[in-house]
């Protein structure tokens, strides 16, 4: 069987994109998903995704991570996935998509795209550390020299601990670079890896330097780029109208036979 496929990328979080409008892609099938994005046995990417219709939304986003399981919210995924819609034909500026997590609003400005993540409900404090999910669960530690850091390892010690080893968490270590710039280093669940962005755990990180005294729109630095968060804290500690906000682009198209 051949699959036709497009490889986007945001701020370096990589993924194979399918058009499965047609519902011919076998997407109970863990192996093959985890065999396309192998970086040297198939076409190599952080998860893959497929661009489904919907009888309610512009479209539908079915996000998998690397290792072929069925994943929850992916942002920059998300992001991606609105430039592949428009690519092809589905939207045109603006769109409005079910995800995993429920319905986004974006929209597509030139060469980044605003995406509208889930509201928050809370912030859990784990000792010095933090824990919520937007859209996907995140660990949020703070330190100091995020770029000398072995995430592969701090990452893996907390995502494997006696709380988190069944499900798994993403776990972000954060850096205050200025007073509206952090710096973040994400290990991901489902690659089980680090990689060069993650726009839930970024959107997490910001999210925490809100709770800490960061004015909205707080800048974001990752090893693939740079994003922007803005949010609106309640009085009770949840957040609203929390928007992720950077660039996406294909990189190339193929097909591959499996
Ligand atoms: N890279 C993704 C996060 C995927 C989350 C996934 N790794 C999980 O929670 O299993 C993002 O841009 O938000």
């Amino acid at each position: 069987m051949a699959i036709s496929f497009y490889k986007y990328q945001g701020t370096g979080n990589d993924f194979v994109m399918v058009d499965n409008r047609k519902l011919n892609f076998p997407a109970d099938d863990e192996a093959l998903v985890k065999h396309l994005c192998d970086r040297r046995m198939g076409i190599g990417a952080d998860g893959l995704i497929l661009l489904q219709d919907h009888p309610d939304y512009d479209f539908e986003m079915v996000y998998f991570n690397a290792d072929g399981r069925l994943g929850s919210m992916c942002g920059n995924g998300a992001r991606c996935t609105v430039r592949f819609a428009k690519q092809l034909g589905v939207i045109e500026d603006v769109a409005c998509f079910l995800a995993a997590d429920g319905e986004h609003q974006a929209s597509i400005e030139r060469e980044e795209i605003h995406l509208k993540m889930s509201d928050v409900q809370g912030v859990e404090k784990i000792e010095e550390d933090y824990y919520l999910n937007t859209g996907s669960p995140h660990y949020i530690r703070f330190v100091d020299d995020v770029e000398n850091l072995d995430v592969y390892e701090e990452g893996r010690g907390i995502r494997y601990n006696e709380r988190f080893k069944a499900v798994g968490t993403n776990v972000n270590f954060v850096q205050r670079l200025s007073e509206d710039e952090i710096f973040v280093r994400t290990y991901e669940r489902g690659v089980e890896d680090e990689t060069l962005s993650c726009g839930t755990g970024v959107t997490a990180a910001a999210l925490v330097a809100g709770m800490r005294g960061m004015e909205s729109p707080v800048k974001v630095k990752v090893l693939g780029g740079e994003l922007r968060v803005s949010f609106e804290r309640n009085p009770d500690g949840s957040f609203k109208y929390i928007y992720l906000i950077g660039p996406a682009r294909l990189v190339f198209t193929g097909s591959i036979t499996v």
